[in-house]
């Protein structure tokens, strides 16, 4: 299994405003790039925080590539999958409709009618952890399930979750032209921080883009 997480961050590193409303951080070619990796993805993984701020789709937007894509065999579209331990994603949430194939991790705390709800809108339930979802164990069953070349597309909670765990290959984090500000806004990685044994990257490529730059780090530098 590979893990590539891909954000947008305002130039203070910031995922969107202290309402959590989605903000275009990224420009044309930016979107362009993230329906690429998409494309060439097996799942596109977000946090419930993310469901429930922004209502994602998650489907590749070019119609060339989803045909390119059937055509090497694959679905017109990757898995999506919810991180979601009390089962909070919205049965009308437009990731459940049926243009791809859905999986909603969940922990053993979700109440058993709310994933009732989300299997009988064809949801494929995953229950992993106690309290909140266990991700090394929920990454594993989705690599059994053949999910291999995973995109994380956030949010914060998730993606420091991710680290903590170990499970980042790769980041790719664009860093655009605007200024968000707000301590409480969402940033990169949430979570309770680091204080020690920080997770350290290699840098990559750097690459201008829009007006801004695209950072892309591998796990594990110095
Ligand atoms: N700019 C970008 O690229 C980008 C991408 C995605 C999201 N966002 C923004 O990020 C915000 C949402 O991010 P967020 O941090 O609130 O939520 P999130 O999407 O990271 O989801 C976090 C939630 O996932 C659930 N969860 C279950 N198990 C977990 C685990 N082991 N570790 C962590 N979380 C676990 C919890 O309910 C937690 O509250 C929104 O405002 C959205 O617009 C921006
Ligand atoms: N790459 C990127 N640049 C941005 O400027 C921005 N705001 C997001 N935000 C990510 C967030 O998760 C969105 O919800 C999904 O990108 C929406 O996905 P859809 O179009 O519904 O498929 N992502």
């Amino acid at each position: 299994m590979h893990v590539v997480v891909n954000a947008a961050m305002s130039a203070d590193g910031k995922l969107s405003s202290r309402r959590r409303e989605q903000i275009a951080i990224s420009g044309e070619a930016d979107f362009e790039r993230v329906d690429r990796l998409r494309a060439d993805s097996d799942a596109v993984v977000v946090g419930v925080g993310t469901v429930l701020a922004d209502d994602p789709r998650l489907t590749v937007k070019d119609d060339d590539l989803r045909a390119q894509r059937v055509e090497d065999g694959e679905p017109a579209n990757p898995a999506r999958v919810v991180v979601d331990s009390k089962a909070r994603t919205p049965a009308d949430a437009e990731l459940l409709e049926d243009d791809a194939e859905t999986y909603v991790c969940v922990s053993e705390a979700a109440p058993v009618d709310r994933r009732m709800d989300l299997a009988n809108r064809g949801a494929e339930l995953v229950t992993a952890g106690d309290d909140r979802v266990d991700l090394l164990r929920a990454f594993a069953t989705l690599q059994e399930a053949g999910l291999e070349r995973i995109m994380v597309e956030g949010g914060g909670e998730l993606i420091f979750s991710l680290f903590e765990a170990g499970l980042v290959d790769e980041l790719r984090v664009f860093v655009g032209p605007k200024v968000i500000g707000g301590r409480d806004a969402p940033t990169l990685a949430d979570g309770e921080g680091f204080v020690a044994d920080f997770p350290t990257l290699e840098l990559e490529s750097v690459e201008r883009l829009d007006d801004g730059v695209l950072l892309t780090w591998l796990a594990g530098g110095q």
